[in-house]
């Protein structure tokens, strides 16, 4: 059997059949989702921790946000049972003979920090491999918490907690998307299995929406920088890998942590539009091509434009780059704008691009009140 795809309103319930040998993927159920265009905010790239789980007896909560898809070893049996690839929690049981199910209430949960905080545009539970004991349902909250709560903080009686995603039933082996429509800022989510059972992965989408105060503090910043809320908006070819990778902080540290097209056989040129934080001037940049060594980038420019329907103008004109090379250009003068598209020429693959620069006051004025209506 082949692996199964659906649409965008794809309902996955119900159990998988027992893994029959051969490979364990063949009779996957997953569907395209098309809020996945937003970045995974429960990336370890980012910061994002699986901080408790009130049981994990079966498989580590910090599986959930392991960036490769799960593995599965039909034959790996360890002292507590059969190894998953996931966060596992034990069956529960009812109180009595008479009474051996657990209550409609019984639940286990998991408390997220998410790698920065924002709008969750869709949650994928996924639960590979989990046939015949994944959770009958889940459902999802999300919080707003300043600093660094620990999870007693965020259990605490004071915290409230708002609904993203209310108790749904869901499928064995499937990636579970749930598009969420929730308008508010979160820092935390708490992730709920009803009555218990075992969730593969955890991808939480969405749109980074920074402190602003913090920015203000910082001055001079990376505008384009995922984790100050930048974004791309598009790009023309993802066969490889996500565009999104050229925002994630720090140096990339493989080839596939980078962006890399497939080979162009045509006259054209690769590129990525990106949002800004917002309006910048920007006075510097880098283009990074670490680990591209036979694939790199052979020239880059980067445009601005200012505002949805700006002219783009060129800030930095065709540029031979090098492999595996970090450039850094100052330009002559700042450039404000509050959209970014480098591109590529012909084709293959750039690594980072970081955009120096400060918000104008007109930049930080609306990400504050952008900030302050999503609830701070
Ligand atoms: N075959 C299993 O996976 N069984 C149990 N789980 C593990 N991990 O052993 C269970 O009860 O869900």
């Amino acid at each position: 059997m082949t692996a199964q795809h659906r649409s965008e309103t794809a309902r996955f319930t119900g159990d998988a059949q027992p893994y029959g040998g051969g490979d364990p993927y063949a009779d996957y159920r997953t569907a395209d989702y098309s809020f996945t265009r937003f970045a995974d905010l429960a990336d370890r790239r980012l910061g994002a921790g699986v901080i408790a789980a009130n049981d994990e007896f079966f498989a580590q909560r910090e599986n959930l946000l392991v960036p490769e898809r799960a593995e599965f070893d039909p034959e790996h049996f360890g002292h507590k049972g059969k190894v998953m690839d996931g966060w596992e929690t034990r069956r529960r049981r009812g109180t009595s003979a008479e009474h051996p199910w657990p209550t409609a209430e019984d639940h286990d949960w998991a408390l997220v920090r998410l790698g920065a905080p924002g709008v969750v545009r869709g949650i994928v539970v996924d639960t590979a491999h989990f046939r015949g004991n994944y959770p009958q349902a889940v459902s999802v909250e999300g919080t707003s918490v300043p600093g660094s709560p620990s999870p007693e903080e965020l259990l605490g009686d004071d915290v409230t907690w708002t609904t993203l995603l209310p108790r749904t039933p869901i499928g064995g082996h499937a990636a579970n998307g749930f598009e969420v429509t929730v308008e508010r800022r979160f820092t935390h989510l708490r992730v709920h299995q009803h009555p218990d059972g075992g969730i593969a992965r955890l991808r939480v989408h969405g749109d980074v929406v920074p402190d602003p105060a913090w920015l203000e503090v910082l001055g001079t910043f990376d505008v384009v920088a995922l984790e100050n809320g930048g974004s791309v908006e598009d790009a023309s070819d993802l066969f490889y890998s996500p565009a999104t990778n050229t925002i994630q902080p720090g140096r990339s540290r493989t080839m596939d942590d980078g962006w890399e097209t497939r080979r162009r056989r045509d006259r054209g040129n690769d590129w990525i539009r990106y949002r800004l934080a917002e309006q910048s001037r920007i006075r510097a940049i880098e283009i990074d091509t670490a680990y591209l060594k036979g694939n790199a980038a052979g020239w880059a420019a980067v445009s601005v434009r200012d505002g949805q329907d700006g002219e783009w103008r060129e800030i930095l004109p065709r540029t031979r780059l090098q492999p595996d090379t970090n450039h850094r250009f100052v330009l002559p003068e700042p450039a404000v704008g509050t959209h970014a598209r480098v591109d590529i020429f012909p084709d293959g693959g750039i690594s980072r691009l970081r955009l120096h620069g400060s918000l104008t006051g007109e930049g930080a004025a609306r990400l504050a009140g952008r900030h302050q209506e999503l609830g701070g």
